[in-house]
Parts: C-alpha cells; structure tokens; sequence
C-alpha cells in the first residue's frame, strides 16, 4: 500500500485511571523494521496493541492502514495485521494439527471454505511452513512441540495471510541460545527481504535484533525517549537513560550486546 502503515498522533492510553501510554507520536512506513525497548510496565505491549487497532487510544489518533481506530470498522483490515504473542498462542489448542494452525489463518481471510480454497490454503500453509523451517512438522500436534518451534508456527500463522504490518510481541522470550538463534536468523531473513511488510518487535533483549532491522524506538513509563534509525538511537547513553542502569552497547556485524558496566571505586 501507499502511504504510512502507521500513524499515531498524541495517542494516550489510560488504563484503571493510570496514564500507561502518553502523547506518543510515532510513524511506521512500509518499509521499515521496528524494535521497541524499554523496562517492564514501560507500555510496549500496549503500543503493539494500538498498531494492531485492538484498543483504542483514550485521546490522539491512531492510523492503521489508512482507517483511524474508533472512527472506521476495522474488521476487513484484520487479515493485514499479523500479531503474535504469547497471549495469542495460549488460544492454539494443543492438539490443533501444525499445518491447520497456520491454515485456519486463512479461514478468517476467505470466511467460506471449499475444495478450490482447500487447495489453495493448503498450498500457500505449506510454503510458509517450509520458509520457517517447519515442513517437516506439519502433521505433528502444536502441544507435542518445543518452545521454539511453537513459537515459529505463530509467526507462520501471522504471516500466512500475507499482512502489511508484521507485530511481534517478545518472539523470542522462554527461548534457549539455539532456539533464539535460530529465530533471530530466520526473522533476519525475513526483515530483509524488499517483499516482507513493515515489522514491528517488542523485545527485552538487544542480543534479540535481528539484522535487517533499521529503526528502533525506545519506551520509559509511557512516554518515547527516542525513536529513529536504530544506529542513531541504540546508544549505551540512550539504553543507560532508557533502562535507569549504566549499559555498554556493543554492535558487532549488526547484531548488538548490552552489559551494565562495572561501577569502579574512587
Ligand atoms: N488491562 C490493563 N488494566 C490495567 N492496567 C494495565 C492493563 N494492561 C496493562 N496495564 C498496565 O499498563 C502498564 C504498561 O503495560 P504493558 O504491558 O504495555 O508494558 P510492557 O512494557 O509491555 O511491560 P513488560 O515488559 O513487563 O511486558 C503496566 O503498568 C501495566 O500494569
């Protein structure tokens, strides 16, 4: 599409009377790959939930696709957001076949089922199941998988209906190093390929960016303390301020590492 995938405009959210996103300003073009930091409470989930329109903003506007939440229905644009989370998988039945884990993705899409879109779905599930190396998983259970499996099968499924916004919310928290290695490479891929949409990932972890990710934008208690090119705005002083700790950042061949520094005695 042309035009912004994302306008926010002073968007406050309240929440039980608590001020949980304040006058954020923030603008996602397709072809950008977004990652939000910030500590625990800072609001990153709410502000993916804002992008994906499932809460609306207590003032400002909020631009998804084109439509402003509250103002449009927003049902036919469902289909062009891909959101996965944690929450989201918890709603996957265990016993749920792989390949209809990702295929019922579709099912929201079409809303009608016959043999034509059978062949279809099948086809387009399969090929997305083979770009995360999952093909050979197909036919297995989701509850008979391993952390980091699962965790591919929900992002094949937000991808199956081939969305112009990509939101991931903390794609590689409970991961061990292999796992979360081998996500990272594969959303690595994905974020630089020019035909993926614009991305969005929620992330406690720097060591969890993967290449091809070129913005950043940073949350503290609601508010954005910075938000722009990841190489402008990934600093130690903006992670330092960002976190409330002292962090040295270190980027080796795009992929980056924070630690707190030694406090030294005078
Ligand atoms: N439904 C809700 N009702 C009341 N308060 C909420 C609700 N959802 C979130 N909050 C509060 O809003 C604040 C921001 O929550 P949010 O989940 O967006 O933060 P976060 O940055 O994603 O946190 P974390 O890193 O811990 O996942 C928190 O203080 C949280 O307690």
């Amino acid at each position: 599409m042309a035009g912004s995938v994302l306008r926010l405009h002073d968007v406050s959210v309240v929440r039980d009377g608590n001020p949980v996103l304040q006058g954020v300003d923030w603008t996602v073009e397709p072809d950008e790959r977004w990652v939000i930091l910030g500590p625990n409470g800072a609001g990153k989930t709410t502000m993916l939930q804002v992008a994906a329109a499932a809460i609306h903003p207590s003032s400002g506007e909020a631009v998804v696709l084109g439509e402003t939440v509250g103002h449009s229905d927003l049902s036919e644009l469902r289909p062009l957001l891909g959101f996965a989370s944690t929450a989201l998988a918890r709603r996957i039945p265990r016993t749920e076949r792989v390949l209809d884990v990702v295929m019922t993705a579709a099912y929201a899409v079409t809303g009608r089922w016959n043999e034509l879109y059978e062949d279809i779905d099948e086809r387009r599930a399969r090929r997305v199941l083979s770009e995360w190396h999952l093909d050979h998983l197909a036919e297995r259970t989701f509850g008979s998988l391993s952390d980091g499996e699962q965790k591919r099968v929900q992002i094949a499924r937000s991808v199956m209906t081939d969305p112009e916004i990509l939101l991931l919310d903390e794609p590689a928290a409970s991961l061990d190093l292999g796992g979360r290695e081998e996500l990272v490479q594969l959303l690595g891929g994905y974020a630089s390929d020019p035909k993926s949409p614009a991305i969005v990932m929620v992330t406690h972890h720097v060591e969890e960016i993967p290449l091809g990710f070129n913005r950043a934008l940073l949350l503290k208690d609601g508010r954005v303390t910075a938000a722009g090119p990841i190489a402008e705005v990934l600093t130690s002083e903006s992670l330092s301020e960002t976190f409330g700790v002292d962090v040295e950042l270190t980027e080796t061949e795009g992929r980056f590492t924070a630690r707190a520094r030694q406090a030294t005695s005078d």
